[in-house]
């Protein structure tokens, strides 16, 4: 038997659309994995109800595809699902970690990458591979189609998680077509930016580089208050907001003094606008880790 504790991640960070993703301290999900003939999964936890334990329909169900590892499954979900925290592949990412141990199938840890992305394709339409990098590498992530690059950061954080849901397939369709050169070039900046300031675990540089012109506008119209949440959190001290992944969660770059009061602002934003919110004080954190085996 294998257990593996796989984080919760926040993908694109704004300018990073499909590019860019971040494991966080907290939450997690546990999965654990036994050998057998045939794969059953039991799903416990946060949104359970919500999640399907048929292999076809559950992401971990293409990894036990693409590793030929048949097991009985348990997630234990500390990832809430449809929040924009990487639900869907924290647990693809604890699978592929622990059935390539079960089964002692030798993959690295960036090999494992493109098999845990099969299983958000079950659920999105699309093998993003944005989130399973960062829950199984940990750090900030970037990832291209010839592989995904990490490094540690310290970075504090704040992800604010309202009572809504938001799927990723619903807000990949509000995903604009084309962008302009003016918003290539301002992307990339901001891009950079980010890049280097999470290489310098500067969260000035990181907190500039989270702005975005082209794809968090339009998502950040299926967040009910978002642009008072996002004003809150600046007036408190963060130093960058922005949706993320696909939303609902917002989250924000700040200072480790100011992290309190940046959760406080959201979490009075959401209630001012009739929505219940919960507030994690997180940071990024490390990739999946062997709690059992
Ligand atoms: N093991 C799983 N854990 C969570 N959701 C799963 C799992 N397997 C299938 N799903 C389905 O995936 C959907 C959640 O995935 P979705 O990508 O929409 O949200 P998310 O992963 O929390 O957010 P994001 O990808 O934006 O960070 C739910 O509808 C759920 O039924
Ligand atoms: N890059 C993906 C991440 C989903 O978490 C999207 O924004 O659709």
């Amino acid at each position: 038997m294998v257990t593996v504790r796989a984080p919760a991640t926040s993908a694109n960070l704004g300018s990073g659309f499909d590019v860019f993703g971040a494991a966080l301290s907290r939450p997690a999900d546990v999965v654990t994995v036994e050998k057998a003939a045939e794969t059953t999964i039991e799903v416990t936890g946060v949104g359970a109800q919500y999640i399907p334990e048929d292999p076809e329909k559950n992401t971990v169900g293409a990894v036990v595809e693409a590793l030929d590892a048949p097991a009985r499954i348990h997630i234990d979900k500390g990832v809430r699902p449809a929040s924009g925290l990487g639900s869907s592949a924290a647990s693809a990412a604890g699978a592929a970690v622990a059935l390539n141990r079960l089964y002692d199938r030798g993959r690295s840890r960036e090999e494992l990458v493109p098999i845990a992305a099969e299983g958000e394709a079950v659920v999105s339409g699309v093998a993003h591979a944005d989130n399973v990098a960062p829950s199984i590498l940990g750090g900030f992530t970037v990832t291209t189609a010839d592989g995904t690059r990490s490094v540690d950061a310290a970075i504090p954080l704040v992800v604010c998680l309202p009572d809504v849901a938001v799927s990723t397939r619903d807000a990949r369709r509000v995903v604009p077509e084309s962008a302009s050169m003016e918003e290539l070039v301002e992307t990339v900046g901001n891009a950079a930016t980010l890049a280097i300031g999470m290489c310098r675990s500067d969260p000035d540089l990181v907190g500039l580089g989270m702005s975005d012109p082209v794809v968090t506008p339009e998502r950040a119209r299926l967040i009910t208050g978002y642009d008072e949440v996002r004003g809150r959190a600046f007036d408190a001290g963060a130093t960058g907001v922005t949706v993320s992944g696909a939303g609902p969660a917002v989250i924000a770059a700040c200072r480790e003094r100011d992290r309190r009061d940046v959760a406080a602002g959201m979490l009075d934003a959401f209630a001012g606008a009739g929505i219940e919110a919960r507030a994690y004080q997180t940071r990024i954190g490390r990739g999946a880790t062997f709690l059992a085996d």
